[in-house]
């Protein structure tokens, strides 16, 4: 599409969907703001962009296409400040806010302006920031929550996704408190027990100075996105307090109950208690779309022997077989840890799978 696309914060979020438009669309022009002058140096050293402007106003007079990637709190402001700047009449404005209800309640003002605005969510991430990890593939078979507000928006929401389409994600509309309320429990919610459960430790930390160090697969697993901006959390957590009162609420409740089967000893309560989380989790989509990415794992049992690694990983790369993630689960003296080995695709792993079986003596499996 021809046009000239503004994103405002180029960071993870602004620096994947400008690459994702770029690769879709090299005909386009990006330019992009940042509030910090090294931040868009980076951006237009690592082409995230064709160029950067030194204010909103100067990037958003003769843009098809705004693009608002700051956090939710900042949004909100800047959507404001827009309001008062002259822009292009069939213009789309669209934000990538992990909240929606407060940001499309500023936006709404848009209307009586004549201006189009569709509020955004693409349901992937990481905890990393800033522009040097964005990546045009960061959404790739994610959902991409969009809430327009009235009958023109909706109808140039395909517009939007087809400026979108490099995101290879998947669309799907939602009012802004559904949206809310949704992405609370399976995402926002989660985020707060991750950074309580880090704090649990830290506060045990001068206590049993061995502590971080025992630290290992299953807590570093649930606390990963505790390692996510703060700012971008905190903007988050006010944007949608309300969701994230009544869940601790529930939460607490949830947990009362355990309080009394322990208090109990009851087994049943407590096995019935796992039992039913893991049957759930169990059934959550892990190869589809959706906003807990795909893994696809390899475990090799190797043993304590300097080399072991660089072996593995030698023949899959002569074998042009890239690998997404590797770490050993466990290995002490004597004793065969465990490699964990992630793969992009099932083709991946299972080549990966044949090709140790076959050329190496370690025990190779899908768990
Ligand atoms: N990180 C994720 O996993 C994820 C996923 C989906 C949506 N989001 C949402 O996308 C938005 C961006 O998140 P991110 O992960 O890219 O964060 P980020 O920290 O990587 O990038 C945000 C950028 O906004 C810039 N910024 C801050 N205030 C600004 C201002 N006043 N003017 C211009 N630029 C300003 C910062 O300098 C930074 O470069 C947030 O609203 C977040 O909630 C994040
Ligand atoms: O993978 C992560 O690190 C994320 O936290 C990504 C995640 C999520 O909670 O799923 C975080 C916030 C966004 O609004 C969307 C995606």
């Amino acid at each position: 599409m021809q046009g000239k696309v503004f994103v405002i914060g180029l960071g993870l979020i602004g620096g994947s969907i400008a690459l994702a438009i770029k690769k879709e669309h090299p005909e386009a022009t990006v330019i992009g703001f940042d509030a910090r002058l090294e931040e868009m140096k980076m951006a237009k050293a690592m082409m995230v962009v064709d160029g950067y402007v030194e204010n909103i106003k100067g990037g958003a007079a003769g843009a098809d296409l705004i693009i608002l990637a700051t956090p939710v709190l900042v949004t909100e402001k800047l959507v404001r400040q827009l309001l008062q700047m002259e822009l292009k009449e069939n213009v789309i404005v669209t934000d990538t806010g992990s909240t929606k209800e407060s940001i499309m309640a500023q936006a709404v003002q848009f209307k009586e302006k004549g201006i189009v605005f569709i509020g955004g969510h693409p349901m992937a991430g990481s905890h990393k920031s800033g522009v040097t990890a964005a990546k045009p593939t960061l959404f790739e078979n994610a959902f991409y929550l969009l809430a327009p507000y009235d009958k023109r928006s909706k109808m140039k929401t395909e517009e939007l996704e087809r400026w979108l389409k490099g995101t290879r994600a998947n669309f799907i509309t939602v009012s802004p408190e559904e949206h809310d309320e949704m992405v609370a429990i399976i995402s926002h919610f989660p985020h707060v027990v991750a950074a309580s459960l880090v704090h649990l430790v830290k506060d045990a930390d001068a206590e049993y100075p061995l502590l971080k160090r025992l630290a290992a697969g299953g807590f570093r697993d649930i606390t990963r996105i505790a390692s996510s901006s703060p700012q971008m959390w905190a903007d988050i957590s006010i944007g949608n307090r309300e969701n994230l009162i009544a869940l601790l609420d529930r939460w607490t409740e949830n947990l009362q109950k355990v309080k009394r089967a322990l208090e109990e000893s009851k087994y049943d309560d407590l096995f019935r208690f796992y039992a039913e989380a893991k049957q759930y989790r169990d059934r959550l989509p892990i190869s589809g779309s959706g906003a807990i990415p795909s893994f696809y794992d390899l475990f090799v049992d190797i043993p304590d022997i300097p080399g072991v690694v660089s072996e593995i990983t030698n023949k899959l790369a002569e074998k042009g077989i890239s690998i997404t993630n590797i770490r050993i689960l466990e290995t002490r003296e004597d004793v065969y840890g465990v490699l964990r080995i992630s793969f992009r695709s099932e083709k991946d792993r299972d080549n990966a799978l044949k090709l140790l079986k076959e050329e190496t003596p370690h025990e190779v499996y899908i768990q």
